[in-house]
């Protein structure tokens, strides 16, 4: 495995308030790694860490084996990471950004297939504030990528953007990962962290809760799989509880609810069928990442959280 990104025991206080607390964890080469949490989960205090943007408390942290903290220039140079709308002037037009960009990376830059790549040609001479938010996402990609780099640093990328907008950005992350560069992401959209991210780190007031695939996640904290149909003509479903992986069979109202693994909901529609039960109301519920941060964290990540 090759580590892009250590953290061991990370650290940062403002005074008395603890942002983050002794939070670890790895970024593999080629991942898109996703920090999702609330506001104020810690998670730009820990990206900022990582670009050299804030110092840190205590703790180790290694980004393609410099330390933040002492090499922040040559980081600089070797890392992408996104701006902040407010960073570009509204009458900068999209070619002076990049070329601009390029000049200040000091890196070697062919603006026309930066362009080409990012489908921004038919932008180029359009100012920066007149861009929609996909588009000005776009811009961003394409500028945090200028000069190739390893790892690019993605903060709450599409805030803001309509679906469709977010889904072209995540395409776009999609190409930048294929194409060999590491993503980390913060964001706090949980469809975005279960879709895009290959691997996902839970954050909560300040800790890192819960890091595996969005699959491993789900499969050791989403709880069972449940499911439900309507049922009539004095169908009993004890014949379910000998099937392996079912946990619970019951009815009520009308209605039976069966728990289990996920293995079990195939064997469940089978033993089903064969009896002649097709409610047309079938459902299976498998856990989400929803259920998973709910579980790790205690609460919903709409929820407003003392922090
Ligand atoms: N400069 C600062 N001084 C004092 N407290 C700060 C400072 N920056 C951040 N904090 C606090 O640290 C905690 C973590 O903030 P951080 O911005 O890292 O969270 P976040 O998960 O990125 O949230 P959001 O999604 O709202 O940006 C919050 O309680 C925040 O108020």
């Amino acid at each position: 495995m090759d580590t892009v990104v250590s953290v061991e025991d990370l650290r940062k206080t403002y005074g008395p308030r603890v942002a983050v607390s002794d939070v670890s964890f790895e970024v593999r080469r080629c991942e898109i790694f996703g920090i999702l949490g609330s506001n104020g989960a810690g998670k730009t205090t820990i990206v900022e860490i990582l670009q050299g943007l804030r110092d840190r408390t205590s703790g180790q942290v290694s980004v393609l084996g410099l330390d933040p903290a002492r090499e922040k220039n040559r980081l600089r140079r070797v890392i992408g990471s996104q701006l902040q709308s407010s960073a570009l002037p509204e009458r900068l037009r999209i070619v002076e950004a990049i070329q601009l960009f390029a000049h200040a990376r000091n890196v070697p830059v062919d603006v026309e297939a930066t362009m080409a790549t990012w489908g921004l040609e038919p932008l180029r001479n359009r100012p920066f504030g007149a861009l929609s938010g996909g588009e000005q996402q776009r811009l961003f990609v394409a500028l945090a990528l200028l000069g190739d780099p390893e790892l690019v640093l993605l903060d709450e990328l599409t805030t803001g953007l309509d679906p469709s907008a977010r889904h072209a950005t995540w395409d776009l992350i999609r190409k930048v990962r294929d194409h060999g560069t590491t993503v980390v992401l913060v964001t706090h959209f949980m469809d975005e962290a279960e879709i895009l991210c290959d691997r996902v780190g839970i954050m909560d007031r300040g800790n890192l809760v819960a890091c595996d695939t969005p699959g491993a996640l789900t499969a050791h904290h989403g709880g069972p799989v449940t499911i439900t149909f309507s049922t009539t003509n004095g169908y009993q479903p004890d014949h379910l509880l000998p099937i392996p992986g079912v946990d619970s069979a019951t009815l009520g109202d009308g209605k039976v609810t069966v728990t289990g693994q996920s293995t079990a909901a195939v064997h469940v529609a089978a033993a089903l069928a064969e009896k002649g039960v097709t409610p047309a109301d079938y459902r299976t519920h498998y856990p989400s990442l929803e259920d998973v941060f709910l579980s790790v964290t205690g609460h919903r990540l709409s929820e407003k959280v003392a922090s």
